[in-house]
């Protein structure tokens, strides 16, 4: 009995302590909801919701510990959270509205690994038309090709030209074919990438001339684009040459004649048909360019039919490198101001449309997407003689191929030991027709000086940079040509495009600061198929960036060229004595140049300017017409 009595009374009392643990637990569960709710309150920059599970609750207030029978029932917890819910209803925010604040719950753990994203190049990227380098064993020979119009085939014999080379057996009669089509199919753009001195001159100059010479007309419909002007005045030399007895007209405008004299050069007022255009071809720097669409009455490219921009990636690069906004802007205003109501017929179709036809060409054109898209090519081809194919993985972006013809050496030594390696060159191993490359003007002007005195006159050694005029740089590449200079010493001014013929040697004595630099600097020797060898002289801590930088464009290392210390020892009492020269020499001249310009300064105050008499008639003069 006592045992029931005891047992009945602990049943009693249990149920009253699990009523009150009950009643404890549903007011701290209570409590917990005010709090958040309070809380929420608080966080309502957002206006989310904190949503409480009821499971949680009940795990948080340890009331799933309790036996299922003496559990707060469902409808009870329900109605407690439906009545903290409905103080926080008007604050729920919509389905799609949660989405849009993108709302992110911490703590889960549903991060998806990112796959890895492949580069994909474009299909005319990956799949270019391969251009071989070989220009040993020539297989196109230029008098079987029966496309080939007879005129150009007499200028080329007389040039002797008697083969194509790889890029213009593939090239020409692509251009001529995609101008053989009917009106309305425009031709494909082009880019060309090929080695240095490969002939990639010839592979545009050919087809323009071959398609222009059978239209007459008084338009200009070939532009070539160039970076600088001495190879303006280059590429115009060699379409004066293939344009002869095709009565096809040349014009080269690149600042090296003035504005006003380009343009009467160019330009014919008519009475009937007012400005007319007197060239076909026109070869121009992009800043010359730019002056005459924005100066020149009457300059008109709304005929064009060929963009040639060579050196492509350069020019991009340019200071004036909006020139292409400017050109595209000028063709559209003329089409749209020509053509204000568009015909619905083939002719009005046929005349809307600009269908110049764009051909790049460097040696060091990238195949990168994203530069090649902001020239707006209409369905490229490349023909590139970069294997890409074989490079899937790599990143051909930067890979850049130079002619088999050429050596490639370094060789390091200490910043002391430069000029004598570089004098033992010419005194002791003889190399003649040397170009070689220094970072500035400066620095250029100096080793002239030091080897002029160094060789007491036995070489011929000339500087060739921005620091001199026109006509003085021409007259050096002239005496160049004619051995009349055995060493030009230079700076990057010369790396692109410059066709010297038989140049044997490059130095570069300063280390260039890119793979392009490189690559264009080495590729003035070695070209057309003839053999030619490049030395770059670096001091010990430039040789990991020198490495670097080849890296970059995926070119395996070159050899080293060791010296022996005991040469160089014995050029060391010459140098000296040279040095010391050098030195007075170009004090001589700073002070020189000193009193000149003291002597100008005081000219120019003692003598009050003269006002010519028709000075102010001369401003603003129409143009001679
Ligand atoms: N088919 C050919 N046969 C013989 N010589 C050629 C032929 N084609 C071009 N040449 C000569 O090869 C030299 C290099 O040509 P070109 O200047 O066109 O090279 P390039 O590829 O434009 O070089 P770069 O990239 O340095 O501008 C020139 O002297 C040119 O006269």
């Amino acid at each position: 009995m006592d045992l029931f009595v005891i047992n009945r009374y602990k049943e009693n009392n249990e149920k009253d302590d699990l009523i009150n643990q009950e009643t404890l637990h549903l007011q701290r569960l209570k409590q917990k909801i005010e709090e958040r709710k309070k809380t929420h309150r608080k966080s309502q920059i957002n206006n989310d919701v904190i949503v409480i599970k009821n499971d949680e609750l009940l795990r948080d207030s340890g009331l799933q510990d309790i036996p299922a029978e003496n559990k707060i029932s469902e409808p009870e917890l329900k109605s407690a959270e439906a009545k903290s819910n409905n103080e926080i209803q008007p604050k729920r925010k919509k389905k799609s509205e949660q989405v849009s604040t993108e709302f992110k719950v911490l703590g889960t753990t549903d991060f998806e690994k990112k796959s890895k994203v492949e580069r994909v190049l474009p299909y005319w990227l990956s799949h270019a038309y391969s251009v071989s380098k070989n220009l040993q064993t020539l297989t196109c020979k230029v008098e079987n090709q029966s496309w080939l119009h007879n005129t150009l085939l007499t200028t080329l014999t007389s040039e002797g030209v008697t083969h194509f080379f790889p890029v213009q057996e593939q090239v020409i009669p692509f251009i001529i074919q995609q101008h053989q089509h009917p009106e309305l199919l425009r031709p494909h753009d082009i880019c060309v990438s090929a080695p240095t001195g490969s002939g990639k001159t010839l592979s545009f100059v050919l087809p323009i001339i071959q398609v222009l010479m059978n239209e007459i007309g008084h338009h200009i419909r070939a532009l070539v684009v160039l970076p600088v002007q001495e190879l303006a005045i280059q590429v115009a030399q060699v379409f004066k040459k293939y344009c002869t007895n095709t009565g096809l007209r040349v014009q080269l405008l690149s600042g090296s004649t003035p504005l006003q004299k380009e343009q009467q050069q160019i330009m014919r007022f008519t009475e009937t048909l007012k400005w007319i255009c007197e060239i076909d071809i026109i070869v121009c720097t992009a800043g010359r360019l730019v002056e005459h669409l924005q100066n020149t009455e009457g300059f008109s490219l709304k005929n064009l039919k060929f963009l040639v921009i060579d050196e492509a990636d350069r020019i991009m690069d340019n200071i004036q490198n909006d020139w292409l906004y400017h050109m595209e802007k000028h063709i559209k205003m003329e089409n749209h101001t020509s053509n204000k109501v568009p015909h619905l017929n083939w002719v009005g179709l046929n005349s809307q449309r600009s269908s110049v036809h764009k051909l790049l060409f460097s040696a060091t054109l990238s195949p990168d997407p994203e530069l090649l898209e902001e020239w707006g090519l209409f369905q490229p081809k490349l023909f590139s003689a970069i294997p890409i194919q074989d490079h899937p993985d790599s990143n051909v972006s930067k890979k850049y191929t130079t002619p088999d013809e050429l050596q490639e050496q370094y060789v390091v030594c200490s910043a002391e030991e430069k000029p004598l390696i570089f004098y033992y060159f010419f005194a002791e191993l003889k190399w003649d027709k040397t170009l070689c490359f220094t970072n500035s003007s400066q620095s250029a002007h100096r080793l002239t000086v030091l080897l002029n005195i160094w060789s007491k006159g036995n070489l011929k050694v000339a500087e060739l940079s921005a620091a001199l005029d026109r006509t003085s740089r021409e007259l050096v590449l002239r005496k160049f040509k004619q051995s009349e200079i055995n060493v030009i010493i230079c700076t990057d001014a010369l790396a692109r495009g410059i066709d010297i013929p038989d140049c044997n040697y490059v130095i570069s004595y300063d280390p260039p600061r890119n793979i392009k630099t490189y690559v264009h600097r080495v590729g003035r020797t070695g070209r057309a198929g003839r053999i030619g060898n490049a030395v770059t002289i670096i001091v010990h801590n430039q040789v990991q960036m020198f490495k670097d930088i080849l890296q970059s464009g995926g070119k395996s290392d070159i050899p080293q060229l060791e010296m022996q210390n005991d040469i160089l020892q014995d050029l060391m009492p010459g140098y000296q004595n040279a040095i010391r020269e050098t030195k007075q020499s170009i004090d001589n001249e700073i002070h020189d140049k000193v009193k000149k310009s003291k002597e100008l300064k005081r000219m120019s105050k003692s003598k009050p300017r003269k006002r010519k008499h028709n000075e102010n008639k001369s401003l603003n003069v129409p143009m001679e017409q």
